[in-house]
């Protein structure tokens, strides 16, 4: 794989360097100024967004930042307090559910039945036909699903949601602690069903995902902050690149000095702080280090936007 950066060798971005955001297309899911309190707390505040059919749309934001609830909101399985939704046409019931593909991050599997089992009784919901297992999978048939590896459950799962050949698709972190392989082979399996024009709306933790979206949403305690192409929502934000021989007191002593500081393997990063901060707290530890403002990266950005959006 290369670079943090650069594109990644295992989950190539199908040519697709030139967002496609501005094409034209049906919506096939819309939230308008969608609103979700549990209690006193508000976990969903206003957000407004559009999937269109064949269109990759990744929902990224930080562990709490109101991902999960949005979908289920999206989905119907979770009533908005405020504002409205329209999935396929009209509102999320179970009609239109059925026409749905929904993989939620505890994948909804029966631990203890069979691979085979499990897609059964999945397709048979549907009323579709049992999808043929890949070679991968081809293994597991007799397996208990609670015994498989997690990517096996995941990919799994995610076959088992195509049985019925939905022409939307939401996607909870399909890629979470998944290997690098098969992420790559979920990605191609993504792509393929938007090329098939079905719409997709996904989390992810993975930057490398992010950039074989073609449009990104980003959420922060509740709100949707950011929103468009990778290079859009970083815009002209810059970060503090950090040399220095001693990484690890380096990361310390900023991080002691509540800096929002990144380590990305041994190089230093800083976001959202000017330089004259980061050198007074290496002053005041002892350590010597080269600072110089770059471009920021996605999650550098994400960073400034999430400080800026806890007020
Ligand atoms: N049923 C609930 N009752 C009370 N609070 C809830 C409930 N469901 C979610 N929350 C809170 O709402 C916030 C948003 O949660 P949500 O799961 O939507 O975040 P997320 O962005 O999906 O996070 P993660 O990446 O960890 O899945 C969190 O603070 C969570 O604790």
């Amino acid at each position: 794989m290369t670079g943090r950066h650069g594109r990644d060798a295992l989950t190539g971005r199908h040519g697709r360097d030139a967002l496609r955001a501005d094409t034209v297309r049906a919506t096939a899911l819309r939230a308008d100024r969608v609103t979700r309190r549990f209690g006193a707390f508000t976990a969903v505040s206003g957000v407004s967004i559009e999937v269109g059919h064949g269109e990759v749309v990744g929902l990224l934001g930080a562990n709490g930042a109101g991902k999960t609830t949005l979908m289920r909101m999206l989905l119907g399985l979770l009533p908005p307090t405020e504002g409205g939704v329209t999935m396929l046409g009209g509102p999320p019931n179970r009609e239109r559910r059925r026409r749905v593909g929904y993989l939620p991050q505890n994948l909804g599997l029966y631990r203890d039945l069979t691979l085979a089992e499990n897609l059964e009784f999945i397709s048979g919901t549907y009323g579709a036909p049992v999808p043929v297992l890949p070679g991968d999978l081809a293994g597991y048939a007799t397996t208990l699903v609670g015994a498989m590896p997690l990517g096996a459950q995941r990919q799994a799962a995610f076959l088992a949601e195509l049985s019925h050949r939905p022409e939307l698709l939401l996607l909870d972190e399909p890629t979470s602690g998944v290997d690098a392989l098969a992420r790559a082979r979920l990605w191609d399996t993504i792509r393929e069903q938007s090329d098939a024009s079905v719409g997709v709306l996904v989390t992810t933790h993975y930057m490398q995902e992010a950039q074989q979206c073609d449009r990104l949403l980003l959420m922060s305690h509740g709100e949707l902050v950011a929103q468009g192409s990778e290079a859009d929502i970083i815009g002209d934000t810059r970060a503090l690149s950090v040399r220095t021989d001693d990484w690890a007191a380096t990361f310390a002593a900023l991080n002691a000095a509540r800096v929002p500081v990144i380590l990305d393997s041994r190089a230093v990063r800083v976001a959202d702080t000017d330089s004259e901060t980061v050198r007074a707290v290496l002053d005041a530890a002892g350590l010597t280090a080269e600072i110089e403002r770059v471009p920021a990266t996605i999650e550098e950005r994400m960073l400034v936007l999430a400080r800026a959006s806890a007020g």
